[in-house]
């Protein structure tokens, strides 16, 4: 869906986007994760055609954003059909009402008369269509009721959700979330979240997340990206990301192990099945050792529990333990 291979964008002389390369498939929801500065906003509109880039390749759906920036203007509107975009502040027209927020990618793209369909070329809409169309957006969203309103009248969540329901008003393959969720409370963030999984799911929408929030990527993403001053310093999927961090990601997330400097530290890794066994107590009973419990954590991903632990165990024990946490699924690797 998404190749970018490469890709180098300045800002004057500011090299803001620094050989950034990442495949985004069909279906996936992927973050792009990072602090403020880190280019991620930046990212996100090079995808979408509203900013240049200087080197590398940036396609989207096969086309080479910049070719049709340069070359093929038209091509390149036709292309941001196929991308709906969300952002923090709604951007919502404070003076026209919901149904007409909603209804404004249709009347802007189709037209509602025949006769100039004909002359210009442009796709025709009828009123009835566009009626039913936005209702139907509504109805997504849970605001069907709503559609006289205006955007004051609403609250901050309800108001991204008409941003959503316009976002998918020209059934796009792409939707572009920029820190879509940054100015709503946590209850409304995981509201809006269920809604942006729910479009996934059901209408095989590949979703891009920009943001900054941990908890946003770890409830929602299968796949992620860790930005700083426009250079990857981790991607893949979220489990191993959040799991097996490298040092960067052990940065970014604030955490740090403190581990004992005599005895062997092993860091074990629960696989969904087994998180929630009690393979730990098991092992010290089975085993008759004792061992010090370092640090761990059990994190929920993607609604899956995952967890891992660091053990701090004598040199005697080792090669029964390693023989035990082997034979019960766990991945283990030395702890330093
Ligand atoms: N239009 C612009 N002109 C010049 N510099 C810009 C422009 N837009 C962004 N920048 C710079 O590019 C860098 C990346 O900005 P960007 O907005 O992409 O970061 P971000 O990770 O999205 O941050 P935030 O989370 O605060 O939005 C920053 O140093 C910023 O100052």
């Amino acid at each position: 869906m998404i190749k970018i291979k490469n890709l180098k964008k300045y800002y004057d002389k500011e090299l803001v986007i620094d050989d950034v390369s990442l495949e985004i498939n069909k279906g996936e929801i992927y973050a792009i994760v990072g602090h403020s500065g880190a280019g991620k906003s930046t990212l996100l509109r090079c995808i979408n055609g509203l900013e240049d880039y200087q080197e590398g390749s940036l396609k989207v759906l096969d086309f080479e954003i910049k070719n049709l920036k340069q070359k093929n203007p038209k091509k390149l509107r036709n292309l941001r059909k196929d991308i709906g975009m969300i952002f923090q502040n709604f951007a919502l027209m404070e003076r026209k009402n919901i149904f007409e927020n909603v209804a404004m990618p249709l009347r802007t793209h189709f037209t509602q008369c025949k006769i100039h369909s004909k002359i210009f070329n442009k796709e025709y809409m009828s009123e009835k269509e566009i009626n039913e169309k936005v209702h139907s957006l509504l109805e997504i969203v849970g605001l069907k009721h709503k559609f006289n309103a205006y955007p004051k009248e609403l609250s901050g969540g309800q108001k991204q959700r008409v941003a959503i329901a316009r976002a998918l008003t020209l059934n796009p393959k792409i939707l572009l979330s920029d820190e879509a969720t940054s100015a709503l409370d946590p209850n409304t963030t995981k509201n809006i979240l269920e809604l942006i999984n729910k479009i996934n799911t059901e209408f095989g929408i590949t979703v891009v997340l920009v943001t900054h929030e941990m908890d946003v990527v770890k409830d929602i993403a299968q796949k992620a990206l860790l930005l700083e001053h426009g250079k990857i310093i981790g991607s893949g999927a979220i489990d191993e990301l959040f799991l097996k961090p490298n040092h960067k990601m052990k940065e970014f997330l604030g955490e740090s192990d403190f581990l004992p400097t005599h005895g062997l530290n092993i860091k074990l890794y629960f696989p969904k099945e087994i998180v929630e066994n009690k393979v730990i107590t098991h092992m010290a009973r089975t085993l008759d050792i004792d061992f010090n419990i370092v640090w761990g954590k059990i994190e929920k991903l993607n609604g899956k529990a995952l967890g891992n632990l660091v053990i701090n165990i004598d040199h005697k024990d080792k090669d029964k333990v390693l023989n035990y946490i082997e034979k019960n699924g766990v991945l283990w690797e030395f702890a330093s």
